[in-house]
């Protein structure tokens, strides 16, 4: 709501009606030379005090200061600010984490009455990126952002946690086929999902981007059966975004113009673009631009070549754009989605409408309430085109899943027939 004021930054003063006080003023403690409290100064009557528990002792630096909101004026409070929320992020010394952490910790995703909590799991490797990750996070002096956590274990770090983005992943390195990917990531979302099955909080919503993201995050599902089924997604919303963005081109209308845009399946080079049920202004898409060729033999593989084109230009992976689709993935969640419209989220096929083969997680159009749930939307139509297309992407994912039934609880054993590589031009 003060979006327009602020710029993404909350001013203390507008944000709790009071006069101007900084919330992790030096007024309240000393850090010694390794960021740790020694001292606190708390005043009872004053409303700002910080006060130490050992509920933050596990924190980062400056996060260990308890931010305590009984403190405060609790007729302005209870209508402006809401519960903490706990985000739990893997990979979070990486590249696309980098972009990420600082669009949710301004408010811009889950709101600017939403304090936010970070708790951030790197690799062994990452230890030290990830303390400066931190260090930035400090810096940033960000309102919303109550306590940052780092580490690296999982059974720490996703403890009570209320969403889950999953971007850590073993890289493609040289020489790794599709399957060996699938294997050694497999091994790594097995883990993670019996840690989120033993303490991640019982609604845990989670978002799985590190790739093969539709197989890791099916993995990661089925190893922790205490969470929901329809609470995992893995990320296609770069897809819808990318897709979008060469309609709005072709059909020279900004993309706030398009709608039910949608991609079906895997994210791999059998993602399916849908241009059957787009629409702009209302319009189907096909109509529009009225050039059936165009959709057929130039749409869908620049779609599918986008991440390798950007990646060849800048010498880099599409780190921030992949981060801007993952705020969306997620406020499309929490935010109700507009009457006659859809998003993108590869999410378990269980009861699917389309006839799809059940226990996949598989790229469909969803809708929410912003309650944090979805539906699959069931009005899609599905010419002959669209048909073999979606069934390449489902054989596909079969044959993934067949490749890792030795990380999937009670799985039967299946034969690996992934031979190709399938990774999407410019992913690792
Ligand atoms: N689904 C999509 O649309 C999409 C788009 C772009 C990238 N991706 C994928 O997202 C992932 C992350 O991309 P990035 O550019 O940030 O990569 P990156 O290599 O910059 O960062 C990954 C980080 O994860 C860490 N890591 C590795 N294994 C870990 C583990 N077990 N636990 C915790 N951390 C671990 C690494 O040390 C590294 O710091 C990649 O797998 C990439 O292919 C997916």
């Amino acid at each position: 709501m003060f979006e327009h004021l602020t710029g993404g930054r909350l001013p203390q003063s507008l944000f709790i009606g009071v006069p101007i006080a900084p919330i992790r003023s030096q007024r309240y403690v000393q850090l010694n030379s390794k960021k740790t409290i020694v001292s606190l100064v708390a005043s009872t009557s004053d409303p700002f005090a910080a006060t130490a528990s050992s509920s933050t002792d596990d924190n980062f630096g400056v996060f260990k200061l308890n931010y305590d909101v009984r403190n405060e004026d609790q007729r302005l409070l209870q209508k402006l600010w809401k519960t903490t929320i706990r985000v739990a992020i893997s990979g979070a010394a990486g590249n696309i984490s980098n972009h990420l952490l600082f669009m949710l910790a301004s408010g811009g995703v889950f709101g600017m009455d939403q304090p936010i909590s970070f708790q951030l799991l790197g690799s062994q490797e990452s230890q030290r990126k990830l303390e400066g990750v931190a260090m930035e996070l400090e810096d940033s002096l960000y309102p919303l952002l109550r306590e940052v956590r780092i580490g690296t274990d999982p059974y720490t770090l996703f403890k009570n946690a209320d969403w889950v983005i999953l971007l850590g992943a073993h890289p493609r390195t040289p020489g790794i086929t599709r399957a060996e990917l699938l294997d050694i990531n497999g091994q790594i979302f097995r883990e993670q999902g019996r840690a989120l099955d033993a303490v991640a909080a019982r609604d845990c919503k989670v978002l799985v981007v590190g790739n093969p993201c539709n197989t890791n995050a099916l993995i990661c599902m089925e190893n922790a059966p205490r969470l929901p089924r329809r609470n995992f997604h893995a990320l296609t919303r770069l897809d819808e975004n990318r897709a979008k963005c060469q309609l709005a081109l072709r059909a020279r209308r900004f993309y706030t113009s398009l709608s039910r845009v949608t991609v079906w399946g895997n994210h791999s080079t059998t993602l399916v673009p849908d241009f059957l049920n787009a629409r702009i202004a209302g319009e189907p898409a096909m109509d529009v631009i009225g050039d059936d060729t165009w959709f057929r033999e130039d749409f869908t593989p620049t779609v599918a070549n986008r991440g390798g084109a950007i990646t060849q230009l800048n010498g880099r992976s599409s780190a921030a754009s992949t981060a801007v689709s993952i705020a969306d993935a997620l406020k499309s969640l929490v935010t109700p989605t507009p009457q006659g419209d859809c998003f993108s989220s590869a999410v378990c096929t269980d009861g699917n409408p389309y006839g799809l083969a059940e226990g996949l997680i598989f790229s469909m159009p969803c809708r929410s309430k912003g309650d944090g749930q979805y539906e699959i939307v069931d009005d899609f139509l599905i010419d002959e085109w669209l048909d073999e297309k979606i069934m390449a992407s489902e054989a596909e994912l079969l044959k993934e899943r067949g490749c890792v039934s030795h990380l999937i609880p009670n799985a039967p054993p299946a034969a690996c027939e992934i031979t190709q590589d399938t990774m999407l031009p410019g992913e690792s």
